[in-house]
């Protein structure tokens, strides 16, 4: 897909309009972007015979594409990346591809796609609530990502978590690990002390929690585990900072937070439920209490 920069300007000016709009007039397009309405609309044609937008009646709006599109060319205009290769995983929130960077060194990307499922509702049957869904998609997807690509830069290197490398939009590019969810791998097969594996699983997170994070989505499933035992921890748009949640209750400084409590006993929990079919038998509250003790 080529796209000449008046059509990318288009497609940002259609992006930013829509804060003001459901729908960009073509007349905002046409003021904003200081063109025709000839050349205004022969733009959109191309965008549109692209998919990057949506029309209808009243106007045009960036389709989901679009939005990827825009991110991955900031990308691509800072020179950071070089090819895009296939998908690596579909999660219930993003997709998540095999890159190559400039520096030839692979890496993955990461697109938030939040409420992506109330998007494919019929067309004509969107009600105006779906529509303002549509538009506050755009920002939740940004929002998470912003909120990972912080997590992760706040944990790594210190904790076992993808390298923060750009965050652009809803797109997040991180350090890949070649490994397999540990929910698919059998770790009998494996050459790992797996009673070692399951400590080195819980100092991570003791780590996490003293730099003040629960991952809060913690489980077989967001632990990627290489041939050789080494293993990261992903997925952290869901990720609890204590102190922020304690201000939020407005907590005194410190006072435990129930919710803290709760997820991080979820976290561990899902490891211990997972290890057990390996024979581990460790007590959660032992855990729990180890995790938050000094
Ligand atoms: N840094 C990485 N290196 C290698 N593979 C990765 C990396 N990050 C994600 N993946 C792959 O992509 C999948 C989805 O990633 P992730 O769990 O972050 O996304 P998600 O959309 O939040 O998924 P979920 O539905 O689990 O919430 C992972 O399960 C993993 O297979
Ligand atoms: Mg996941
Ligand atoms: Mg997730």
């Amino acid at each position: 897909m080529e796209l000449n920069d008046n059509e990318w300007r288009t497609l940002k000016i259609i992006e930013i309009s829509m804060k003001h709009y459901e729908w960009v007039p073509l007349f905002e397009i046409i003021k904003k972007t200081k063109t025709n309405k000839k050349e205004a609309l022969y733009r959109l044609r191309i965008l549109d015979k692209h998919k990057l937008i949506n029309r209808s009646s009243y106007g045009y709006r960036l389709s989901h594409w679009g939005y990827d599109a825009l991110a991955l060319n900031t990308f691509i205009k800072k020179e950071l990346l070089s090819a895009i290769g296939g998908k690596l995983g579909v999660g219930k929130e993003g997709d998540v591809y095999n890159v190559i960077l400039t520096n030839k060194r692979e890496a993955v990307l990461k697109f938030h796609n939040i409420g992506r499922t109330c998007f494919s509702m019929g067309k004509r049957y969107r009600s105006y609530l779906a529509e303002k869904r549509h538009i506050s998609w755009l920002y939740a997807s940004r929002l998470t990502a912003q909120k990972e690509f912080e997590v992760l830069n706040e944990l790594f290197p210190i904790v076992k978590v993808p390298e923060p490398i750009e965050q652009n939009r809803h797109a997040i590019i991180m350090g890949k690990i070649d490994g397999a969810e540990l929910k698919k791998v059998d770790l009998k097969k494996l050459d790992v002390d797996i009673y070692k594996l399951f400590w080195d699983i819980i100092e991570e997170i003791k780590k996490m929690y003293k730099l003040n994070y629960v991952h809060c989505d913690l489980s077989e499933f967001n632990i990627l585990i290489k041939e050789d035992g080494d293993f990261i921890i992903i997925d952290f748009p869901q990720a609890l900072n204590i102190n922020e949640e304690g201000q939020k209750f407005d907590k005194i400084p410190g006072e435990f937070s129930q919710d803290i409590e709760f997820y991080l006993k979820r976290d561990i929990g899902n490891i211990l439920r997972h290890f057990k079919k390996y024979g581990i038998n460790e007590d959660l509250n032992k855990i729990y209490n180890y995790i938050i003790g000094g």
